[in-house]
């Protein structure tokens, strides 16, 4: 059994913090750990407006703490998002995050991350990435 708390994985390099300044994410559960998922604690900063699309994972995301929403771009549809909200996208769908507050998101990704992914230009995570090993 593997035990991890927060505070540690953050302590030991699993916080990566977006070039664009509009997240930071502790990846407690990485694809070494062979899961056949990745599981991150996200912050979403309070303002943060932004576009991603996952062509290469499926993503889970459950809210903790804060309040935003998530349009799909396909059909221009508005979700609010709130303690409590999981969104679930599984058709790789292209989306907006917006945080009207700061958010704690718990996310979920398959296949896993390698652990040093940042967005490209499409907001999309590249499937070969460098990996953190602590
Ligand atoms: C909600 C979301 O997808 N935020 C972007 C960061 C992502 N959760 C990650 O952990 O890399």
């Amino acid at each position: 059994m593997i035990v991890r708390t927060l505070a540690e994985a953050k302590a030991s390099g699993r916080r990566i913090v977006s070039p664009d300044n509009n997240w930071e994410s502790t990846r407690m559960l990485l694809k070494n750990d062979n899961m056949g998922f990745s599981f991150h604690i996200t912050t979403i900063y309070a303002g943060a407006d932004f576009r991603m699309h996952y062509q290469n994972h499926l993503e889970s995301v459950y809210c903790v703490s804060g309040e935003g929403e998530v349009e799909t771009l396909a059909d221009g549809k508005k979700y609010p998002i709130a303690p409590g909200t999981l969104y679930i996208l599984d058709q790789h769908d292209e989306h907006i995050l917006r945080a009207f507050s700061e958010m704690t998101m718990a996310c979920v990704f398959n296949p896993p991350l390698s652990g040093k992914e940042v967005h490209n230009a499409e907001g999309a995570y590249e499937l070969e990435a460098e990996a953190i090993e602590s």
